[in-house]
């Protein structure tokens, strides 16, 4: 199939609708900057074959699609040891909430949600060479060098009140083993990765490919029932509190972020990266929902 004319027409069909809704994050104050009226939309099939349109190629700011790759490490490294602090159910709850964390002791209810990425971002801290590991794992996907954009790291880790809360709640269970500072800072790091929809596409890759290496397939990035797994998280837990609604109009595992961007997979297809910086009341880009709704009803696919 075709995809360029697919995504040609996206583009053409959302352009006029750009700033017209939503709201960039304010709550980080290096996001708050970020003008509205951008849309980009990339894929890369299971065969290598890329296609873009819009602002496929202005980087922002990956944000929470950074779990996709921090989980991806942990798995690979811990295997089922990863699960003893993180559960893998829908939280119901906005991605920053501190409530379910009370009753449940501490153990956050998937690893998508702010609390149970910094549980995922503490493991990895423990294994050593996290934010080196990880960069060089981004690079590594997208054949391309991909960086820590050090200005949002530092607006975050002035304003992350709640992250601050959620880290040391966590470590008040006895869930978290290191030092909150280094783990946070971690976190938000791997929030402040600048990438593109191109690069997103392609380093999201192994994710339709069964967990083969995007370009070459070799060495495979985790094995076929890891990735089966994260894509099971991405369709219940990836876009917090509207995974059903994105389930129900979408039918597509997806992860989101703040900063608007949102990775998509079709199984044994394609990956798909959508950017669009306004957010609706969820966190999710309001646009980069549309155009996934107008890619999966246009071309047909879905995992349903
Ligand atoms: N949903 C998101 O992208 C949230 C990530 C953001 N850095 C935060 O911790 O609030």
């Amino acid at each position: 199939m075709n995809f360029q004319p697919v995504l040609d027409a996206i583009d053409a069909e959302l352009r006029p609708l750009l700033g017209a809704e939503g709201q960039v994050a304010s709550y980080i104050p290096a996001l708050a900057r970020v003008p509205a009226a951008q849309f980009g939309i990339a894929l890369r099939t299971c065969d290598g074959h890329e296609a873009a349109a819009g602002d496929a190629d202005t980087p922002f700011s990956i944000q929470s699609i950074s779990k996709l790759f921090t989980l991806t490490l942990a798995m690979r490294r811990l295997g089922d040891a990863l699960w003893e602090r993180i559960g893998r159910e829908p939280s119901g709850n906005p991605f920053n909430s501190l409530v379910q964390l009370e009753h449940e002791h501490g153990v956050p209810r998937n690893p998508f949600i702010n609390a149970g990425a910094i549980a995922v971002a503490d493991r990895l801290v423990s294994l050593g060479h996290a934010k080196a590991d990880l960069l060089a794992l981004m690079s590594d996907l997208c054949g391309e060098a991909i960086a820590y954009d050090e200005e949002v790291a530092a607006s975050e880790a002035v304003t992350g009140f709640r992250n601050i809360a959620l880290a040391n709640f966590m470590k008040s269970f006895g869930k978290i083993d290191n030092d909150v500072r280094e783990v946070l800072s971690l976190y938000f790091h791997q929030c402040a990765i600048r990438m593109n929809c191109r690069q997103l596409a392609r380093a999201a890759a192994f994710l339709c490919r069964d967990g083969a290496h995007p370009s070459d397939g070799e060495p495979e990035v985790t094995t076929e029932r890891h990735t089966r797994r994260i894509n099971a998280l991405m369709l219940t837990c990836g876009t917090y509190d509207a995974a059903g609604d994105v389930a129900f109009s979408i039918g597509l595992p997806c992860k989101s972020g703040v900063g608007g961007g949102i990775v998509a997979v079709v199984p044994d297809q394609l990956t798909l990266c959508v950017w669009s910086p306004a957010l609706d009341a969820n966190g999710n880009s309001l646009l980069g929902l549309k155009a996934l709704e107008l890619f999966a009803t246009r071309t047909g696919l879905s995992i349903f």
